[in-house]
């Protein structure tokens, strides 16, 4: 059954302090499924991660990522070492700014006259300060589009928490939360996306030594997630794995039609005691060598952006576990910048903005990818 996009919490309420909003990210407010209303002021939110600018960042922000979520202190130190490798600056930031270059280069070549604007869940510019903006600058509705194509808690709804968040912070007495919003749908399967990643994995194919090229295995990496995470993703639960299948399945149709390949995890963080989706890219890589394969192309399809998961435990980690096990090594770009994806991401806007209902019928209703909170730790 299609679902439509609804407005977020109402304003006032933290989704955190009232239990009935814990599993309820719409906040009960109807669905909006109509045109938009002519004269309404809209933008467009590209609402991300976040990531340090230096290494007196690095602590701060990993503390802002893991508050309440149990990760051991001794993964952090090891997380910040990467950071700092790079001067203590994430990649996405400047990612994220070329992202939306793009986007807006995109709307105004199909004479679409929206602002775009930038926040963030765990560093500057924070998405309530953004909406605080949004709100002077008299935006009355936003559609939001997240930088995960991905149903899961960290993917979709903590993005909805992130909106809900900076709704309540944005106290304006004529209009208390800022504009409305909604949430682009997932977009894993978008033309724009497929493709871009299909382009990408075509191009990495081409790299390796010529020898080993017909015969390299395919291996689809995405952030592990806890497996109880994964099975309320989505609404009926398993979504996350599911959508990362189709979107693998139809990028190497695309690339390398006929060929098979592998979807295996990266990026476990938590502590060992609870179980996350396996197998970890460099353990798979190492039984690909002791089964006898020679050429190993890495296509990251679970991220948008060449961020630091990507940088750091694929070109770095995995790549010397290749090369520790005899296996020629090749990783592919992800979505980046691609013309094709910017289009989709235009297209997704110009569908919301025509009042139709989301493409895909994922785009978390009521009370999916639910995770309950853990309990803060006592003063
Ligand atoms: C599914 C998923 C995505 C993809 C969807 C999306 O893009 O949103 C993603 C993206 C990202 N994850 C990122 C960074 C981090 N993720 C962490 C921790 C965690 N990620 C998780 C999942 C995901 N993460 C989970 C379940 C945790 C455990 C803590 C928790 O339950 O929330 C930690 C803490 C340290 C660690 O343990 O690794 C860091 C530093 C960056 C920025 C990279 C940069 O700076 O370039 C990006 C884009
Ligand atoms: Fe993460």
């Amino acid at each position: 059954m299609p679902r439509a996009t609804v407005d977020i919490t109402p304003a006032g309420q933290r989704p955190d302090e009232d239990p009935s909003l814990a599993v309820r990210n719409n906040g009960g407010v109807e669905p909006s499924t109509g045109p938009a209303p002519s004269g309404r002021r809209e933008a467009l939110l590209v609402l991300s991660f976040g990531g340090p600018e230096g290494h007196d960042d690095v602590m701060p922000f990993l503390e802002n990522v893991t508050r309440g979520r149990g990760i051991p202190r001794e993964r952090l130190e090891e997380v910040a070492e990467h950071y700092h490798h790079f001067g203590g600056v994430s990649p996405i930031n400047d990612q994220n700014k070329a992202l939306i270059a793009a986007i807006e280069k995109e709307l105004a070549a199909a004479g679409i006259d929206l602002p775009v604007y930038w926040g963030n869940r765990n560093w500057a510019p924070y998405v309530e300060d953004t909406w605080a903006q949004m709100a002077a600058d008299g935006i009355e509705h936003v559609y939001v589009f997240a930088t995960s194509a991905y149903a899961s808690f960290s993917g979709c709804r903590q993005y909805h928490e992130d909106i809900a968040r900076a709704r309540a912070a944005t106290t304006s007495p004529t209009r208390p939360g800022g504009p409305t919003a909604e949430k682009l749908p997932h977009y894993f399967d978008t033309p724009g996306f497929v493709q871009a990643n299909a382009d990408a994995l075509a191009a990495a194919l081409a790299s390796l030594p010529e020898a080993v090229r017909g015969t390299a295995r395919l291996v689809a990496t995405a952030h592990s997630i806890p497996n109880a995470m994964s099975a309320v993703a989505g609404p009926d639960g398993g979504a996350y794995e599911a959508e990362l299948l189709a979107a693998a399945e139809r990028v190497v149709a695309e690339a390398a039609p006929g060929a098979t390949f592998d979807l295996v995890w990266q990026s476990r963080s938590g502590p060992p005691s609870v179980p996350w989706l396996e197998p970890d890219v460099n353990d798979h890589l190492r039984a690909l060598a002791a089964g006898g394969e020679t050429a190993v192309v890495l296509f990251p399809v679970g991220f948008i952006s060449d961020h630091l998961e990507v940088i750091w435990d694929l070109d770095n980690e995995a790549k010397e576990t290749a090369e520790e096990v005899g296996l020629a090594f090749a990783r592919a770009a992800t979505a980046g910048t691609h013309l094709a994806f910017v289009e989709s991401i235009r297209m997704l806007l110009q569908e919301r903005r025509a009042g139709g209902l989301p493409r895909l019928g994922t785009n978390c209703p009521a009370s999916c990818c639910f995770v309950a909170p853990r309990p803060r730790p006592a003063a």
